[in-house]
């Protein structure tokens, strides 16, 4: 049979909302063995790299794959904890909260699961495990939220590819980007307002993105200006001047140029220019990772403070804080909007409440 047949399928299911949640994936343990097919898999995407096939085969089996895993094990080691990979026992938390947050308002008529682009849980498996629970209408909600080709659309094309293997494919709406959401950037904004709270403010807030080659940007991707809203935004809400807060782009890989300016640069020259202190918040990281705790958290720290800083400070990401579980709760809303299971689902709901029903 060419195509795959919905597991566990029965004519009196009833049909559900399926929410899916999804970030960039991690390895299974923080060692070189598994970091390899992790790698492996996520630099052979052509969407992360965009390098001709015979160019780039190459270099990556050849040269990346022989180096790159050992090191980065031990980057990842020193942020592993006891529930494993931050990345990974993070989103768990979101999802757990998140479907709490649907079933208080939708009831079981809703199953939101989560899925890794890279590793797992597999962008496929987990489809295939919500599809047998009775999911007709699918919401995908990758946790990036500045649109990039490297990140959003190969989400995209881990949803479609799974598509194309099954016969009967659920209803599709796929969140694109989040970046200017007013609850988005409110909860940024109290993030950072909490941090002052405690610590006071410093002379300077930098916003640190994960950078992409200046390649994608000049060949039309959205990324860059999308960042640049996210932080002009951020900083109106916080009442900051112009020289108050900076965007900066972390995480190279490879010799080409990328978006600059380049967070390790930046603070490796921030002291000599007179600001000793500063406060970084990294709004385009949905949970902490590798490239937050270890590269902002520690590397960066380094190189600041080496250079004559006195205070540096990191502002955690938005992860399972009730504020983003609510960020991500509205952009389901807004995203099921004239679907017609909402109406079942709120008149049954409504209903419900009228007869003072406690379910
Ligand atoms: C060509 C390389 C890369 C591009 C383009 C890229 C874009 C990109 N990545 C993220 C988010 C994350 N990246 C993470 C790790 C990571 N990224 C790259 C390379 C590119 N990323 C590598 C090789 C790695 C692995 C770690 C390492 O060896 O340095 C992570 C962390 C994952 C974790 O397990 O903690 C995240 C998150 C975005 C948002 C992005 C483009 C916008
Ligand atoms: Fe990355
Ligand atoms: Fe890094």
């Amino acid at each position: 049979m060419k195509y795959k047949s919905n597991a566990g399928f029965s004519h009196s299911q009833s049909d559900k909302l399926g929410v899916l949640i999804t970030n960039l994936g991690t390895p299974e343990s923080p060692t070189s063995g598994a970091l390899r097919p992790y790698l492996k898999q996520f630099l052979s995407d052509p969407r992360v790299v965009e390098v001709p096939k015979f160019i780039w085969w190459g270099i990556l089996n050849l040269v990346i794959l022989n180096i790159r895993p050992k090191r980065s094990a031990k980057a990842y080691a020193s942020v592993w904890t006891d529930d494993g990979s931050p990345l990974m026992h993070i989103t768990k938390a979101q999802c757990q909260a998140l479907a709490a947050r649907c079933a208080q308002t939708y009831g079981d008529d809703v199953v939101v699961d989560f899925a890794m682009r890279y590793g797992n849980p597999a962008v496929d498996d987990v489809i295939e495990r919500m599809l047998a629970k009775g999911v007709r209408k699918l919401i995908v909600l990758p946790l990036y939220p500045q649109y990039c080709a490297s990140t959003t659309a190969s989400t995209f094309d881990a949803v479609a590819a799974d598509f194309t293997k099954r016969r009967w494919i659920p209803e599709l709406r796929f969140v694109t980007h989040y970046h200017d959401d007013p609850g988005y950037i409110q909860a940024l904004a109290n993030k950072v307002r909490a941090h002052w709270d405690e610590r006071g403010k410093a002379d300077m807030l930098v916003m640190s993105y994960h950078g992409i080659p200046k390649r994608y940007l000049l060949n039309g991707d959205p990324y860059h200006c999308e960042c640049h809203k996210t932080s002009r935004l951020l900083a109106e809400a916080l009442g900051l001047q112009e020289t108050q807060y900076m965007t900066t782009f972390q995480s190279r890989f490879g010799r080409e140029e990328w978006l600059q300016p380049y967070t390790d640069f930046t603070m490796k020259a921030l002291p000599g220019k007179g600001v000793k202190s500063v406060q970084v918040v990294c709004p385009g990281f949905s949970a902490d990772c590798l490239e937050t705790i270890e590269e902002i958290g520690e590397e960066n720290r380094e190189y600041f403070m080496a250079a004559g800083g006195e205070r540096y400070e990191y502002i955690e990401a938005l992860n399972s804080d009730p504020e983003h579980i609510e960020v991500m709760f509205n952009l389901v809303e807004q995203n099921l909007s004239g679907w017609r299971i909402e109406k079942n689902m709120i008149t049954r709901q409504r209903l419900a409440q009228a007869l003072g029903a406690t379910e």
